[in-house]
């Protein structure tokens, strides 16, 4: 979800572009705008639950002028030529995501510190940790990967969701090694400039190699190692007319000195060939006291990424892989939500000796849900004046 701040600035865009001067919002155009509270909710660096509540847009000004509608039906999940059987079965599963993104599976908590958020996960999802949970996760969301990677849809209808980049990476790496085709690595240039003019020139010089080993979120890693026949994802917008924006998924198809050639796997361009370049992605100024540049492929190999990266995807199979438990609103909601059938989700929950085994940390702040109708309690058909 945006920054209320987002919207506001766009109300005031339209107010501006339309000469409106009797202040209706969006300039008195009518504007559509599609999202879930049980999802992830804005990102507020450093911000307390307080802060990520005050940023969502149920917290604007523009909130109380917005008629709600409600969308009822899981289209993921839905299928034609139901069984009666199995149509139940969807419905079940179906209001288990619901709850479990509403906060309204039981919970448990551990000792009287702990706040009581320990959801227990249905035994058919799980997988039991036999000690190599890595291992485990790969053999049970890419089974013979090594000789099956090439086959059409194989890697497109797949992935492994964690909650840190930390161990997406060792899954990738994990991944990445199995596939037989020859391996290139590319390295970024790094440079840096000042955040403002006041800095001072010596204040800039910093090694290559601590350059280099920076990682921040939205810049792509010094070092890219691509293989053909993986499946990598875009990490900043680069041509949104041509399906190439910001968790667009693409399948590798050629890697040469200066680009790197693939295959649309998802959004409205799915088959297309494209060609990647290298571009020059910054750090925020508000990063450190000075910005980081650098040139890369704007890419990362996606056999797994984070739950907040995979909101939006559709897959057929997917591996909640746990090893420490969700942190923030909505994860854990957004994680088992990605998925098309109940046989396709399975969940790899590394505990800890104190936890319970086959429970999890389910974080959902309630408040969010104030003065909001929940899917589950309308009648058909009913709208919200809120
Ligand atoms: N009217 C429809 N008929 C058939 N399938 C649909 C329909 N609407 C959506 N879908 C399918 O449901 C899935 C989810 O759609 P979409 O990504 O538009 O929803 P969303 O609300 O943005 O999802 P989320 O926010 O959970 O990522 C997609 O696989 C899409 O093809």
């Amino acid at each position: 979800m945006n920054h209320r701040n987002i919207f506001e600035a766009v109300d005031k865009t339209f107010q501006d572009l339309m000469h409106d001067a009797e202040g209706h919002i969006f300039g008195g155009k009518t504007i559509l705008l599609g999202g879930d509270f049980r999802q992830t909710l804005p990102v507020v660096v450093k911000g307390s639950r307080e802060d990520v509540v005050a940023a969502s847009i149920s917290r604007s000004y523009l909130w109380s002028k917005c008629q709600v509608f409600i969308l009822k039906t899981n289209m993921r999940l839905r299928n034609n030529n139901l069984s009666l059987q199995m149509a139940k079965e969807i419905e079940e599963f179906s209001e288990w995501i619901l709850k479990l993104g509403e906060g309204r599976i039981p919970t448990k908590s551990l000792s009287e510190y702990d706040e009581s958020s320990w959801i227990e996960i249905p035994k058919d999802l799980l997988i039991e940790n036999n000690g190599d949970p890595i291992q485990q996760i790969i053999e049970s969301i890419y089974p013979d990967v090594t000789t099956r990677y090439a086959e059409p849809n194989y890697l497109r209808d797949r992935c492994i969701l964690n909650p840190t980049n930390d161990c997406v990476d060792s899954v990738n790496h994990a991944v990445l090694s199995r596939i037989p085709t020859t391996s290139r690595i590319y390295a970024s240039a790094d440079t840096v400039s000042p955040v403002s003019e006041s800095s001072i020139e010596q204040d800039l010089n910093y090694s290559m190699e601590y350059l280099n080993n920076l990682e921040v979120s939205g810049v792509p890693n010094h070092l890219l190692e691509l293989k053909v026949g993986v499946p990598v994802m875009l990490i900043r917008n680069i041509n949104p007319s041509k399906g190439l924006c910001n968790g667009t998924r693409l399948l590798v198809t050629g890697l040469e000195p200066m680009l790197i050639r693939a295959t649309i796997i998802t959004g409205s361009k799915i088959g297309n060939k494209v060609t990647i370049h290298r571009i020059i992605a910054s750090s925020a100024p508000t990063k450190w006291e000075f910005i980081l540049r650098r040139r890369q492929f704007p890419l990362k190999v996606c056999f797994a990424m984070t739950i907040n990266k995979s909101q939006g995807q559709t897959l057929q199979h997917v591996g909640i892989y746990l090893p420490r438990p969700v942190f923030s609103h909505g994860q854990l909601y957004v994680a088992v939500s990605r998925i098309t059938t109940r046989k396709g989700l399975k969940i790899l929950i590394t505990q800890e000796e104190d936890e319970p085994i086959g429970y999890t940390k389910n974080v959902v702040y309630h408040e969010i849900f104030n003065g909001l109708p929940t899917g589950t309690s309308l009648d058909e058909d009913q709208e919200i004046q809120v």
